[in-house]
Order: C-alpha cells, then sequence, then structure tokens
C-alpha cells in the first residue's frame, strides 16, 4: 500500500530543501530558540491536500479525548485540540507500518508527534537536535546532509505521511497595517511562511473559500483581536472553524497586553475557535519566537493529524479485521473488516466490552491486577446471530501514554490464512445504502450491458448526469438516518428502502386473498391486473365487437322537459336513492340525456361553458347514442348513474365548503357523462386476448378507458353542432380537456389502489395537503380522480333495491363474456363467472371486501356522506345472508326482490 500526496510521489525519507532563505534580518532569532526542529517544522505541512483521501467512518468515531500536548508559554493561552488521540495514531502506525510490527514491545510504539519540545529535546547523532545547522544551509536536496535522512528513519518506522518540504501559509487578517501588523508579517516571513494580508471577514472567508477551490490551504491563521472595532475576531475566529475543511487549521489571536490581566476575553476566544492568544509586540524577536513555538506545538501536530486521516482510511478498508480496546478492554475502534466479521454495525461495536464479542476467556490476555500481555493464538468470536467462529488472533499492548500499556490492538483472521472468508459471512448492508450508485447497482449494470466503446462513453456520461429522481432522495435520506440508528429500527428501514427501490410504487401488490372463494379470485384478479396474464392464448377469430368509427345517430327528444314524470322524478336528481332505474324507462332507455340536461342546468355548465343549451342536449345525445344498449352494465344508464353520483358528491363538496370552482365542475360532469362511452361490453383483457383493433391501437394499455377518452374527443370535436367546447378560448379548452381525460383514465381499475393509496396518503394525513404535494393543482387532481372512482363503482353503496340491480347487470355482462370466449375458445379471463355456477353474493362479497369498503371509508371520511358507509354495509350484510342461505344464482336472487323503479326501502 502507497500513500501520496496530491503534490508529493510516495516518499517517506523525503529529502529535506529549503526552497528560500529567511529575507530576515539583523535581529535574527535562531539561536535564542531551539531550532533544532526547524527541520520538523518545515516538513510539518502538509496535509490537507494528502487528506483528500476521505477520512472514514471508523476515523470519525476515534475522535475520543483530546491528545494536544502543546506548551504554553508565560504570555500565551493555548486551547485543547479536539482531534484525534495518541492512541488512534498509534494504533494507526503499528497497523499500518507492518504485520511484523505488532510483535514489536509497547515502548517502542510510541509516536512522533506532539509537542514542540519532543523535537527540541532531542540531542546526539541522528536525532531532530542536529537539524537546524543543516537546514539553515541547505539549498537543494542534493546539499543535505546525511543526517536527515538517518532522523527520517524515525518517519519511516512510524511515519506521519507529512510531505517533507511543505510551502506554509498564512493568512493574516489585520483590521489596519499598523506597526503589530508589521511585525506579524515579518515573523512569518522569517520562518519562511508564505503570507497573506486581508482586512476583513468577508475577505478572509473569500480567500479560505478560494484557497479550498484550488487545495492550497492555509495552515495558519492570525486574526487582528485587539479591539471589536475593527474585526470581530471571535466571531471570524468561530466562522472559520466551522467552515468545512478548517477543523485542524491553526488560529492564532493577536490580543492586547492587557488582555492577559483578566481570563474572560481570552476565554473566549478560544471557545471560538482560537487555538492559542499571544500579546501584541512590535519586537520582532519576541513575536519570532512565539511563531516558532506555534509551528513546533501547534501546527505540526495538526499537520500529523490532518494526514493521518490516510492512515485511518487505509485501516478501515483493510481486509483485515482490526480493532483496538482501551486498557479496560472495551472497544474504542473497529475497521470495516470488523463490521464484517461481527455483522454488526459501528455504533453497535464502539464502547462493547471485548468479552461480548468473544466466546472464549480472555484471562490469557488480561487477569485482573495483572499487566496487559501480548498475545498470538486461536480465540472463537461471537457474531451477531451468536454464531461462533475461531479465528487467529493477534494482540499487541500500546502504551500511548505514559510507559504503561492503555490500549490493546486485536488483529484477527482465519486460521490458515484466507481474509476473504470474511467476504462470505452474511453481511449487514454498508452504507451509503440506496445511495443512487446502489440503486443503479441493483438493477443492471450500466458498463455491463454496454458492449461497444461508444455506447460505453455515452452511457458513462449519462450516469453524470443530474439526473437524481425525489425517490433516490428519500433512498438517500433513509440511508442516512440508517446509520444512526438501532438494528431493529435499521431492519425496518431496509424494508422500506426495498419497496421504494421497487417499480410502481403506488400500485397495488394484490392483497392476499383471505377468502377460498375462488368467485372472488377471479374477479378481484380480473378487475386488479392488467391485460397481460391472459395474453397466452389467441384466438384467431375476429372479434365481434366493432368500435369507434361509426357515428351513431342521435335522437332528441323533442319536448323532453314537458314530461312532466320525468320532470318531478328529476327533482330527486342530486338525492343518493335517486332512481336511475325508473328514469332508464321513463326516458325511453335515454336516462343521460335527461339527467345530464337537469345536471348541466344545476351546475350552471352552459354559462361556464358559454354554449347554447341545444348544443349540449345533442352532445348528450350523441354520447348516450354511442352508448351499446346491448350492454347489461355499461350502458348509458351505468353513465347516467354516474353522473348523478357526481352531481351529488358536487352538492356535498360544495356543502362543506371544499368549493370546486365550475369549471372543475363542469368538466367532473362531462366525464362522467362520457367516460364508459362506447364499451363493447367486453373487458380490456378480453380486448387483448381478441386481438380487438382497440387492444392493437393501445398497445394493451388501459385500452378501455383510453378508448372512453379518445372518442369522447373525436365525436365532440367532429361536429360543431355538438361541440361544447368551441367558446372556450385555447388555454381554458386544453386544460379543461387534460381534466375530462385524466378523470377518465382514473376509472382503469388495474391502477385503484394506486389511487386510492395516493388520496389517503394526501388527505389522511395530519398534515396539510399543500405540504405533500407540489401544487394545489395536485390536490385538486387527487380528489377529482377519487370523485369518478367512487361514482364509478358506487353501485355496492346505493340504496339495497338499485345495489342488487346493478350487480345482476354487471354478473350478465360478465357472463357473456364468459360465453363468448369459451364459443371463440379464448382465454377465459374469469371462468367463476359462468351463468350455470356463479355465486352472485359471492362474487359481491368479495368485490365489497377488496374494492369497495376501504374507498368508501376514505372518501366518506372526506366526503362526509355516511349514508354510503350506511348502505354498504346494508348490502354487504344481505349478501352475506343470501350466501348462507344458498341464493346464489340470478335466478334466485331476482325472484327475491320487487321490481326495479320501486322505491327502495334502505334508503334514507
Ligand atoms: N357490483 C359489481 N360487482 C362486480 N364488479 C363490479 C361491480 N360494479 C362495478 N364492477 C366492476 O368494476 C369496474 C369499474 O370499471 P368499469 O366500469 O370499466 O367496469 C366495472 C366492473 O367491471
Amino acid at each position: 500500500m502507497i500513500i501520496s500526496s496530491p503534490s508529493q510521489p510516495a516518499n517517506l525519507s523525503g529529502t529535506g530543501t529549503t526552497s528560500s532563505t529567511s529575507p530576515l534580518s539583523e535581529e535574527s532569532v535562531e539561536s535564542d530558540c531551539n531550532c533544532a526542529g526547524a527541520a520538523t517544522a518545515a516538513g510539518v505541512g502538509a496535509g490537507t491536500g494528502t487528506t483528500a483521501l476521505m477520512m472514514g467512518r471508523a476515523a470519525r468515531q476515534m475522535q475520543t479525548p483530546a491528545m494536544e500536548a502543546a506548551t504554553s508559554t508565560t504570555s500565551s493561552t493555548t486551547a485543547t485540540t479536539p482531534t484525534t488521540t495518541a492512541a488512534a495514531a498509534a494504533a494507526i502506525t503499528t497497523t499500518i507500518t507492518s504485520r511484523a510490527s505488532l510483535t514489536r514491545p509497547a515502548s517502542e510504539s510510541e509516536l512522533l508527534v506532539g509537542t514542540g519540545t519532543s523535537g527540541t529535546s532531542s540531542s546526539g547523532g541522528g536525532r531532530p537536535g542536529h537539524r537546524k545547522s543543516s537546514l539553515a544551509l541547505a539549498l537543494t536536496p542534493e546539499d543535505e546532509p546525511m543526517d536527515v535522512y538517518t532522523r527520517n528513519l524515525m518517519d519511516l518506522k512510524y511515519p506521519t505521511v507529512l510531505p517533507p518540504n511543505p510551502q506554509l501559509k498564512a493568512l493574516l487578517v489585520f483590521h489596519k497595517s499598523d506597526s503589530i501588523c508589521e511585525v506579524v508579517t515579518l515573523a512569518c516571513q522569517r520562518h519562511q511562511l508564505d503570507v497573506t494580508l486581508v482586512k476583513s471577514k468577508e475577505e478572509a472567508l473569500d480567500t479560505l473559500q478560494k484557497s479550498y477551490a484550488t487545495a492550497q490551504c492555509y495552515h495558519l491563521i492570525i486574526i487582528d483581536a485587539r479591539s471589536t472595532k475593527g474585526l470581530d475576531a471571535e466571531h471570524i475566529a468561530r466562522t472559520i472553524r466551522h467552515t468545512h475543511g478548517h477543523h485542524l487549521t491553526t488560529i492564532i489571536a493577536v490580543c492586547k497586553k492587557s488582555f492577559f490581566e483578566k481570563d474572560d476575553a481570552l476565554i473566549a476566544l478560544l471557545d471560538a475557535g482560537v487555538n492559542r492568544c499571544i500579546a501584541e509586540t512590535t519586537n520582532l524577536a519576541m513575536c519570532s519566537v512565539e511563531l516558532k513555538q506555534i509551528l513546533h506545538s501547534i501546527i505540526r501536530p495538526h499537520n500529523v493529524m490532518s494526514t493521518q486521516q490516510a492512515l485511518y482510511t487505509a485501516l478501515h478498508r483493510l481486509k483485515e479485521v482490526v480493532l483496538i480496546t482501551d486498557d479496560l478492554l472495551r472497544i474504542q475502534y473497529a475497521n470495516r473488516a470488523t463490521e464484517r466479521l461481527l455483522n454488526m454495525r459501528l455504533d453497535e461495536i464502539i464502547s462493547k466490552p471485548l468479552a461480548d464479542i468473544f466466546v472464549s476467556d480472555l484471562s490469557t490476555i488480561s487477569e485482573q491486577g495483572k499487566s496487559i500481555k501480548e498475545f498470538d493464538g486461536i480465540l472463537t468470536v461471537r457474531r451477531k446471530n451468536q454464531e461462533g467462529i475461531p479465528m487467529h488472533v493477534r494482540v499487541v499492548p500500546v502504551a500511548c501514554i505514559g510507559s504503561a500499556p492503555t490500549h490493546l490492538i486485536f488483529n484477527f483472521d482465519i486460521p490458515g490464512g484466507g481474509m476473504d472468508f470474511i467476504a462470505t459471512l452474511p453481511q449487514p448492508k454498508e452504507a451509503p445504502r440506496g445511495s443512487l450508485h446502489s440503486v443503479r447497482r441493483c438493477s443492471f449494470d450500466v458498463r455491463s450491458i454496454a458492449s461497444d466503446g461508444l455506447r460505453r462513453t455515452s452511457l458513462a456520461k449519462l450516469t453524470s448526469l443530474p439526473l437524481e429522481a425525489p425517490i433516490t432522495k428519500i433512498i438517500n435520506l433513509l440511508s442516512q438516518v440508517q446509520e444512526n440508528c438501532s438494528a431493529d429500527e435499521a431492519r425496518l428501514i431496509d424494508k422500506v428502502l426495498e419497496f421504494l427501490k421497487r417499480e410502481g410504487l403506488y400500485s397495488p401488490q394484490m392483497k392476499e386473498i383471505r377468502t377460498d372463494d375462488p368467485i372472488a379470485t377471479d374477479l378481484i384478479g380480473a378487475l386488479l391486473t392488467g391485460p397481460s396474464v391472459y395474453s397466452s392464448r389467441r384466438s384467431s377469430n375476429d372479434s365481434i365487437i366493432r368500435t369507434g368509427n361509426s357515428t351513431r345517430t342521435a335522437i332528441v327528444p323533442a319536448k323532453m322537459k314537458a314530461n312532466p314524470i320525468v320532470m318531478e322524478l328529476l327533482e330527486e336528481s342530486l338525492s343518493w336513492d335517486f332512481d336511475i332505474f325508473k328514469l332508464e324507462e321513463i326516458t325511453d332507455y335515454h336516462p343521460l340525456l335527461y339527467l345530464g340536461m337537469e345536471m348541466f342546468r344545476r351546475f350552471d355548465v352552459f354559462a361556464t361553458l358559454n354554449i347554447d343549451e341545444n348544443v349540449c342536449k345533442a352532445w348528450l345525445a350523441v354520447i348516450e347514442a354511442h352508448y351499446h344498449k346491448s350492454n347489461t352494465y355499461h350502458n348509458s344508464t351505468h353513465a347516467a348513474d354516474v353522473m348523478q353520483a357526481t352531481g351529488a358528491f358536487i352538492t356535498q363538496l360544495t356543502n362543506r365548503e371544499m368549493v370546486m370552482d365550475r369549471m372543475d365542475e363542469a368538466t367532473a360532469l362531462i366525464a362522467a357523462a362520457a367516460h364508459d362511452v362506447d364499451h363493447p361490453g367486453r373487458s380490456s383483457a378480453f380486448l387483448s386476448n381478441s386481438n380487438n383493433p382497440l387492444a392493437i391501437l393501445y398497445n394493451d394499455l388501459t385500452v378501455l378507458e383510453n378508448h372512453h377518452a379518445a372518442i369522447t374527443f373525436k365525436l365532440t370535436l367532429g361536429d360543431d353542432k355538438i361541440n361544447i367546447f368551441k367558446n372556450l378560448d385555447k388555454e381554458t379548452y386544453k386544460s379543461a380537456r387534460s381534466t375530462i381525460i385524466d378523470m377518465i383514465l382514473a376509472t382503469e381499475m388495474t391502477r385503484h389502489f394506486e389511487h386510492l393509496a395516493k388520496f389517503v396518503s394526501v388527505f389522511g394525513s395530519e398534515v396539510e395537503p399543500r405540504e405533500l404535494v407540489q401544487s394545489e393543482e395536485e390536490t385538486s387532481i387527487l380528489m377529482r380522480r377519487m370523485l369518478i372512482k367512487v361514482a364509478d363503482v358506487s353501485n355496492p353503496a346505493r340504496p339495497m333495491q338499485y345495489c342488487i340491480e346493478w350487480a345482476r347487470r354487471i354478473a350478465e355482462e360478465y357472463f357473456m363474456q364468459t360465453d363468448e370466449e369459451k364459443q371463440r375458445h379464448l382465454p377465459i379471463v374469469m371462468p367463476m363467472f359462468d351463468r350455470a355456477t356463479c355465486s352472485i353474493p359471492k362474487s359481491q362479497i368479495g368485490f365489497i371486501e377488496y374494492i369497495i369498503q376501504d374507498m368508501m371509508h376514505a372518501w366518506d371520511s372526506f366526503i362526509d356522506m355516511p349514508q354510503l358507509i350506511t348502505c354498504m354495509q346494508i348490502n354487504y350484510s344481505q349478501w352475506k345472508k343470501y350466501d348462507e342461505q344458498g341464493v346464489n344464482t340470478l335466478a334466485d336472487i331476482m325472484a327475491k326482490q320487487p321490481p326495479v323503479g320501486n322505491k327502495p326501502s334502505n334508503s334514507k
């Protein structure tokens, strides 16, 4: 493994050089301070470039008590730096150096980081104390004396991953260039710091931002804190400290001497993120010494720490299992391989007593009262599921603070080697789960499907496009939550993620059909699934269905309003127990025309569309004429029934002050009137199975509903005399058309649960609907879809007598389809709907239980029409009774009914 910084090749023995000599000065302080650490100081820089390697999760977990041991001088105050531990550094150093190093005695594991004095106090040949003179003279690598190389052997052993000669950069934030500022600048220059001077907070942040963009980091920031008039040093320090990439930047505050008499101002600065406060001085020597101490005691350790993030990352990604405990054998660090081995997430591992993850007795490693020993042998590890795995474990005690071992490094592999074994164990999924990347990987590998170079390139470009969908964002957010939650919660979120990654988020997973009743299964299956399941067998016979091409002649009764019986009946046209069958009868099978005109009049549709009543009358007549009288269910009486329910719902919405605007009312009524126009009396599945031209035209997708919507507009726009939209302006027409199409398409049953789920999720939530959807228009669309859906299948919630008649009609239509399928040797879409054997009560019980019940409850909670629920429950009980009594066939049931057209008994 080689680690290098972007600007420097991997070169741990690095040849030191000073690229420039000090421009200073007669006031040299070289002799005053112990400059043995000069090379060290020169070699400290760093690191942000190197730390471009991401700090891993494990590394973040390592941030325990701060290790900073910087010395403070009499005139300075130093803040503790909240960074990584010496223990971690030692562990990392030890691990990365080599496996062999695990056998080294603990005393050797001392880290070559820390105080300036550690460098300065060294003496003797080959140690840092010899750097001073050599570095002062060295101009090029070749000029460097050999002792530099000797010293760097220590770096080889305990590398700090620092480039050898980084140019240290200082940012000076001084309101004005006075004598203090000048001295600070000179002192910086004396120590070869590259100085940038800025005069305001904004300029400072801007400079840092630019430096960040160009990977040119500032190692030192010195802020003028002498007065709050020019600059608010505390605020600047806090802002910088909280800016990404500056947690290890050294920040110094230059304060008035008087500040040092009381501690409050200085402590406020230190708490804001300043590392050290120094007293203002016009004495360059004093300032230079101060700066030198800062270089040794703060900047160097900071740089060491920042570059060690590369080591954390290396350790984190290691295939070998490494974990570190403290002296009480509590786990302090675990790498990713440990997570895999234990099948636990890091947050479950950290702080655990070591004994919890071993089945074996650990007394060989640590006996009460005795010192921690090295260990090399077999121990059995306990995984989360209690499974035990024997592992070869090596344990090395390390002294991080003082000379007694404080930490233990554990290194595992399976007996006989083969670390890939861990990869074969069942794993917790790794973060970032659900990232765009992982979602893509789940569905298909873009690269594997791109066979030629050209496609590969363009697909690669595609993956970099900003194509993140909202669902991906949701998945990513949940994945983030998952990283910090309990195992149980994580499992639940996993389940949620699994669903979210599926297509057709709102498509129903067909509810498990609890009933053992094959009739209900047949019916629900046929309604909720698309036609493709029936497409295997095809008949070569022509369909008997002729659709859509001939315009039927509409006969508009000349004096429709003159019929007093019709007029009287229509007075009740908004009540839930309106007798649609009587209307059918007394209008000679023109219920849509009469009911339609009544609705248009009541809801002011003529005015809304700015159209003559006669155009509307003609339109209704043509639409009605295109309903097939031969259909027992899908005829114009059903259309009139749906229109009547729509009128009743609009009225109730208005009563509840959930007002639809006039155009919304008009379009809802038009959609209801036309929603099944030219229905062939056979299902979409039948059309697909029989190669009907409509199924071919619409590719087996939403065949009937597409046809109803299309033919509505074809008929309407095809004849000026019936074009009810002709006076609308372009925009209004466009919007009306879109609403009508959307409502008609919403009656398709394969998307029943999708619409219901969306409606419930928006209107059933505590949250204001507007906050859950993107716009008011979207809320309105969901409401209109549900309105027409409920109206379309409201027959089981109508007064019982009507409910039974509708059940008879739909059953008869299903039977006719089955008859035809049999006759033409087509696949039988609902085999149980055979007139000889079918139980009507059972089919109705299934229909109510699986399709109607939830939807009616949702709609009733929204619109407040309890009679829907009352009727539905009475009807349900009646079907149950019939079922128990064995009243099954249409004939049985009809024998029990009073003739339709009489007022039902269970209405309000
Ligand atoms: N009472 C009922 N019993 C069984 N199926 C029904 C009943 N009412 C409506 N349906 C079905 O529900 C479907 C709703 O959409 P369609 O009008 O296209 O066709 C309808 C019928 O297939």
